[in-house]
């Protein structure tokens, strides 16, 4: 891949406003017998890549479908500038600026590629000639070469992850999920998505919540990171700091190259 200059384009750029606070206080999510996350605790501003980590199985997704309004938690509360966000669905929570992207692209694949973003705009009430513009902008600049006009469903997995992320990034959330956006991606590919992510965060003024497994992109883009292990909180800290500490290294044990 031919890995572009990232210049952000006027309209994805600079979102004057004061910071935002999204705040997740005491969750926890039980399945079942299972508990899933038990107690956990994190706050972010605009502006700030948070790294969520932890072995197979810690309650990664899970916090991030409970902060996404896909899943209400057993306990503990979110908010959003102080005020609690209640049981939102994740209509609301997109409305409100927060946009997630999932481990499997989940695109409509009957749709094209442009659609597939231009859907997102629509339903945030945007026209469609803004919803074309902005879509036709985040493609590109989530480094998407493909055919705007080819079906979903016919593009490699690598692109279905940036098409994910133009289709969360499209009305400028304060807030962006990203489940393991590296999965699958080669060396250029993870330092091009290192430099888009840093770029989302400064030029747009966004929130990231990074998950991953790739700790060389931990280290590179996330101002903090909070490890999970089995649903419980082990370290939060600097990645140079809860990379280095033995309870994090024991719990990856066997897990990490
Ligand atoms: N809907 C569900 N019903 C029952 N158990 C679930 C459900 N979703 C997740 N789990 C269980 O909850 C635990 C946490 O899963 P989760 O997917 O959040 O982990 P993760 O840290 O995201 O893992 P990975 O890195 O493999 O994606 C696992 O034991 C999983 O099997």
């Amino acid at each position: 891949m031919n890995v572009q200059q990232l210049e952000p384009a006027v309209s994805v750029s600079a979102k004057p406003s004061t910071p935002a606070l999204l705040r997740v206080e005491g969750v926890s999510v039980q399945f079942g017998a299972l508990a899933a996350i038990s107690d956990i605790n994190l706050g972010m501003s605009t502006g700030e890549v948070l790294g969520l980590i932890g072995p197979n199985g810690a309650g990664k997704t899970t916090l991030v479908n409970c902060i996404s309004g896909f899943l209400n938690p057993t306990k503990g509360s979110i908010s959003l500038n102080d005020k609690p966000v209640g049981k939102w669905s994740p209509e609301q929570a997109r409305k409100l600026g927060v946009a997630r992207t999932f481990q499997g692209g989940r695109l409509f694949g009957a749709l094209t590629v442009l659609e597939n973003v231009e859907v997102a705009g629509l339903g945030l009430g945007m026209s469609r000639s803004q919803a074309r513009t902005q879509a036709q902008e985040l493609l590109g600049w989530v480094g998407f070469r493909g055919d705007l006009n080819g079906k979903a469903v016919d593009i490699p997995y690598v692109d279905e992850r940036r098409v994910g992320m133009a289709r969360a990034l499209i009305g400028k959330p304060d807030f962006l999920l990203l489940d393991e956006p590296a999965a699958g991606m080669s060396d250029d590919e993870c330092a091009h998505l290192g430099r888009l992510i840093q770029e989302i965060a400064s030029s747009m003024s966004c929130g990231v919540l990074l998950i991953e497994h790739n700790m060389g992109l931990i280290k590179e883009v996330c101002d903090w990171t909070l490890v999970m292990s089995s649903g419980c909180e082990l370290a939060v800290g600097p990645p140079e700091q809860t990379l280095s500490d033995k309870k994090v290294i024991s719990a990856y044990l066997g897990e990490e190259e």
